[in-house]
């Protein structure tokens, strides 16, 4: 069975700065999803034209829009860099000045040319879970999204901030406080897995 071998991270966006050039259908969907995410992430978009639906996302976060064709002067203090113009060749500039300078780079839509992959994301609370079908159908990936967003309870952040609470309270060196919080969380494992046999 082909295996997916990406290695997923979660990023601080708000201690980042992430460049999308252009401004049309395919910049605002990731932008839009960037944001929906990570509403504190730093972004830059650089684009002779923008719709509507971006400037009204752009308002909510913290994002600086340049109305210009990309240069590469642009990349100068971006770590990540999201390239969506309709013009492959503007595209594949992109990548190879990002290549040049080690920014990461995801070129919209073109797997070659990515450095990593967007997500489907869920996030509750604390608890986020990213979503990869390795490139091969983005359309299952927002599928499972879609699909963990309705079947993770809202409350699951209640969990973890008991677990993060009850966890400062525990005595004993290191060892001792892992066996304790695995030993208390272990219920939470067979309960599930009783439960999903029994639906079976
Ligand atoms: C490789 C990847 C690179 C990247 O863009 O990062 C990529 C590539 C491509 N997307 C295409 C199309 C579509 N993408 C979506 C949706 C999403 N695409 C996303 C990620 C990724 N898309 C990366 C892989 C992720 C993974 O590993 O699974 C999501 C998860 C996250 C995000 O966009 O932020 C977001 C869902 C978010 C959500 O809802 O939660 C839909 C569905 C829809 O819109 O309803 C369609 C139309 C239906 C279809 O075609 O499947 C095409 C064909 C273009 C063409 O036809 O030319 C390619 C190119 C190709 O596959 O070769
Ligand atoms: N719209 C969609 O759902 C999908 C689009 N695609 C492909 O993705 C690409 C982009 O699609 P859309 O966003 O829909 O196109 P679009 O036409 O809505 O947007 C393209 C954007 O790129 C900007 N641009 C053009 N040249 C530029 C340059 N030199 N520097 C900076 N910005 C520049 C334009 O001003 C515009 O804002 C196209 O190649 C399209 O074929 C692929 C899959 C789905």
């Amino acid at each position: 069975m082909e295996r997916n071998n990406l290695y997923p991270i979660f990023l601080k966006t708000s201690q980042l700065n992430v460049l999308i050039v252009g401004g049309g259908n395919v910049a605002e969907e990731k932008l839009g999803f960037l944001l929906k995410s990570s509403p504190d992430a730093n972004v830059t978009m650089v684009s002779p034209m923008f719709r509507a639906g971006t400037l009204t996302l752009a308002e909510k976060g913290q994002v600086k829009l340049i109305e210009s064709k990309y240069k590469k002067r642009f990349l100068k203090g971006h770590h990540i860099v999201i390239a969506t113009t309709d013009v492959p060749e503007v595209n594949i500039k992109v990548h190879k000045h990002c290549r040049k300078r080690s920014i990461l780079i995801n070129v919209a839509d073109n797997p070659p040319y990515c450095d990593f992959y967007m997500g489907g994301i869920v996030t509750k609370g604390n608890v986020k879970v990213a979503i990869s079908t390795n490139g091969k159908s983005p359309t299952t990936a927002k599928r499972l999204r879609q699909f963990f967003e309705d079947v993770i309870p809202e409350n699951v952040d209640d969990l973890v901030k008991n677990l993060n609470e009850y966890r400062k309270t525990i005595k004993g060196d290191f060892e001792q406080k892992v066996e304790t919080l695995n030993e208390f969380t272990k219920g939470l494992i067979e309960t599930s897995a009783i439960k999903s046999n029994q639906e079976e």
